[in-house]
């Protein structure tokens, strides 16, 4: 295919992801706000896109959630997508290790209304999952922190589910690179190739990954635990 066929399909797939975008999950002012909040902070844009928050949302929404885990908050741009999801006495509980980000998280979840059933934990998440044992089970975990840690997350996610809850891990695609072992692979590839496999193979899990960030070429790994 030329190199101009090629460019015109990007251009289709983005005019039709705008679209969608626009009509089915619009970003409201405490959104963009947080958005805006992280740039100027000097936070990287690796957040997830609109789609996948509103995705999140109808995870959240379809299996009653009222209390999520959220593992690596970045600005909070997820956190608010979740947590606008659930019920007003729900609980969000975001793990974020690095603490200048807390206070900009904060900030952006007041503005988007959320701050009451939000609660921002600065550490190292391996090191404070074990003490969330006594606030499970969580109905909705979500895990986008450092992707070599992934397989300890799914460990410590399944431990802290019931029957019927979802566990979404971001980055699972990564252009394909992510389903097989290959010579020399990185830690964070490797991590994330072990989580896909784990997955997939645990008998007490339904697993599907969807490619819907970055021109498809990125997304989700979702798995309902049985
Ligand atoms: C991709 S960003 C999260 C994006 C966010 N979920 C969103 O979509 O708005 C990953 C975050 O995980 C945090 N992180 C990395 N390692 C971590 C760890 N061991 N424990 C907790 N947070 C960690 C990073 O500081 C960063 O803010």
């Amino acid at each position: 295919m030329s190199d101009s066929t090629l460019e015109q399909e990007a251009q289709q797939r983005h005019a039709i992801e705008a679209q969608i975008t626009q009509l089915f999950a619009p970003e409201d002012d405490g959104l963009r706000q947080a958005l805006q909040a992280a740039k100027q902070a000097g936070l990287p844009e690796i957040q997830i896109n609109p789609l996948q928050g509103k995705l999140l949302q109808i995870f959240a929404a379809a299996n009653h959630s009222r209390k999520i885990l959220e593992i690596g908050s970045l600005a909070g741009y997820s956190g608010i997508w979740l947590a606008r999801a659930l019920p007003a006495d729900g609980r969000l509980i975001s793990l974020e290790i690095d603490p200048k980000h807390a206070e900009v998280i904060r900030a952006s979840f007041a503005r988007a209304g959320v701050a009451e059933r939000t609660e921002v934990r600065v550490g190292n998440a391996l090191e404070q999952l074990p003490a969330l044992q006594a606030e499970a089970p969580f109905d909705l975990i979500f895990i986008d922190a450092d992707k070599a840690n992934y397989p300890h997350y799914l460990e410590w996610a399944i431990k802290l589910s019931r029957s019927g809850s979802i566990i979404i891990a971001d980055n699972c695609v990564r252009e394909g690179k992510v389903f097989e072992a290959s010579p020399g692979m990185d830690e964070d590839t490797a991590g994330l190739v072990k989580y896909n496999q784990l997955t997939r193979d645990n008998p007490l899990l339904i697993t599907i990954v969807l490619a819907n960030d970055n021109d498809y070429t990125d997304g989700f790994n979702i798995s309902v635990v049985k």
